[in-house]
Order: structure tokens, then sequence, then C-alpha cells
């Protein structure tokens, strides 16, 4: 499948979409939100398919944002008629039961951070600066960063980036619990697409139920993610894969993976 305004490609089992609007530091227009929710759906239809990285054209910017000058022109009731930006958590977020990386090689600004922040994790290249800066546009964040933001670095340092529009970069990041682990920016994206063979080797199953425990417990209570926590480990203990990876163990041999 070929866009406009990103790239894709598969590399074994990992498939690797890159934003490409680099006039523009990438920023996300309804074209990269169309094409964007298009890829993903594509790599998850996709069974050969099992880790995807996401990442941005150029060494400036991952995503710049919103596309502002888009949102100046769109009028001000078609946001709330046609529910923008809800398509990003149900498409994108709700939807992508694999695992998926961002792999922020810099600017990741107000919707640019946004996305970043739906990934299953962030590896930050060591230029990477983070940022809802929407309040000096006069607005706020518009899809999750005021939410997931918040729940990633605490209240504090939530509060004051969105209230000052300030920048963090990929040292404060790390420290605040924002990102997995910095690179050298030469080195992120074969880093991430290392990392995402990794999870792709997997059992698939087991990869995608671990994912949705830990996403569950970024967003309910600690005594229901216990519960479902506990009924996904049992339905795994019932799997071909289950049998598969402990006869590996014992037999000293990689295993062989069904995905059931
Ligand atoms: C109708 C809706 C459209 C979107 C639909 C699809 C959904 C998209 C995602 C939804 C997001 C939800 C809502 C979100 O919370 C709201 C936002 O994201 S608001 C935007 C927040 N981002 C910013 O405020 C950052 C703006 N950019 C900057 O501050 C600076 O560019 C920079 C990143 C600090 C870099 O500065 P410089 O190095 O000086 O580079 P330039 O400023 O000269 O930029 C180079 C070039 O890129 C253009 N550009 C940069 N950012 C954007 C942007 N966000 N939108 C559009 N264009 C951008 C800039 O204009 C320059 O272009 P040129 O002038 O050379 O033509």
């Amino acid at each position: 499948m070929t866009y406009e305004t990103i790239l894709t490609e598969t590399r074994g089992a990992v498939t690797l979409i890159t934003l490409n609007r680099p006039k523009s530091l990438n920023a996300l227009n309804s074209q990269v939100l169309a094409e964007l929710t298009d890829a993903f759906a594509q790599f998850e239809a996709d069974a050969s398919q099992r880790c995807a990285v996401l990442t941005g054209s150029g060494d400036k910017a991952f995503a710049a944002g919103a596309d502002i000058k888009e949102m100046s022109d769109k009028p001000p009731a078609d946001f709330y008629i046609e529910d923008f930006f809800s398509g990003w958590t149900a498409d994108i977020v709700k939807k992508v039961r694999k695992p998926w990386i961002a792999a922020v090689n810099g600017f990741a600004l107000g919707g640019g951070c946004e996305l970043a922040m739906m990934a299953d994790f962030i590896l930050a290249a060591d230029t990477a600066k983070f940022g809802q800066p929407e309040i000096k546009l006069g607005v706020a964040p518009g899809m999750g960063g005021s939410q997931r933001l918040t729940r990633a670095v605490g209240k504090s340092k939530a509060m004051e980036m969105c209230l000052t529009g300030r920048m963090m970069d990929a040292e404060e990041a790390e420290r605040s619990g924002l990102v997995a682990r910095i690179v050298p920016l030469a080195d992120l994206v074969e880093d991430a697409m290392k990392t995402a063979t990794t999870i792709a080797a997997m059992p698939p199953l087991a990869a995608m139920m671990n994912k949705e425990m830990v996403n569950t417990a970024f967003e309910t209570t600690l005594d229901q993610g216990l519960i479902a926590e506990r009924r996904m480990f049992q339905v795994l203990t019932a799997t071909e894969d289950k049998a598969e990876g402990m006869a590996a163990f014992v037999e000293k041999r990689a295993g062989n993976w069904k995905g059931r």
C-alpha cells in the first residue's frame, strides 16, 4: 500500500511506519490521520506482522503536533459535530491489539506527543523533546495529552507543562517515566527495529495479553487490574504456546509458537 503522508515497510515480522511530512515537521493533518489509521489496520490484519515501529522522517521532528494551518481554517462547530480526534482512540489505541513502539526522533509536541503516548512504549532519541504547548495557541491538548501525560509523569510535571507549554528533553522524559529508554539519534530506528524483532519472536498471544494487562493497569483500579491480570494468566495457561514454552525451557530449545 502506498500513501502520501506516511511511509511503510516490513522487515520480517516487523512493520515500520514513518510520518513523512518533513516540510511541516511531520505535522498531523486529516490525511495523516486517515493514512495512519489504514496502515495500522493493515498491520493488525496481517498475521505475518507481530510488532510495529512508528517514527518521524528527518532528524528534527517525530511530529510537531496537529497541523495548525488546517486547524485554524476549520469551522469550530465541526470539531464537535464530527467528534474530531475520536478516531485516534478508536482506530489506533483500541483496535491495534499487537504491540507497537514509538521511536521519537525529535520534537513530539501537542498531537505528536499524544500520538507517541498512544504507543505501548516510547524509545527516545537523545535529541527528542516532548511537550503539550497547545495553551500557547489558545487551546489545550485534544487527543489525550492531559490524561496520558498526567498518568505517565504525575500531576505536577504534567500541569506545569500544560500551563507553560514548556518542552521536556529526553533525559527528563526518561527520568519522569514517559519514555522507556534513550538511544543516540543515529541508532534510534535500528534499536527500535531490533527491540520490535525481539517482541515479534515472542508467543503472539502472550504478547497481546501482556500488552492488554499493562494497559489495564494504566486505566483502572488495582483491584480490577489484578482480576484482569489473573483471568488473562489463567487463559494463557490453557494455550498450546504455554505447553510449548514450558517444554522448550525444560528441553533447552527455542519455542515453536502456534499463536494459540
Ligand atoms: C483540522 C484538524 C487537523 C488535524 C486533524 C488530524 C488530527 C491531528 C492530531 C490531533 C491532535 C489533537 C489536538 C492537539 O492536542 C493539538 C495540537 O497538536 S496543536 C499544535 C501543537 N504544536 C505546536 O504548537 C508546535 C508548533 N511548532 C513549533 O512550535 C515550531 O515549529 C518548533 C517545533 C518549535 C520548531 O521551530 P523551528 O525550528 O523554528 O521551525 P519552524 O517553526 O520554522 O517550522 C518549520 C516548518 O514547519 C511548520 N510547522 C511546524 N509545526 C507545525 C504544526 N504543528 N502545524 C503546521 N505546520 C507546522 C512551520 O510552519 C514551518 O513551515 P513553513 O513556515 O516553513 O512553511
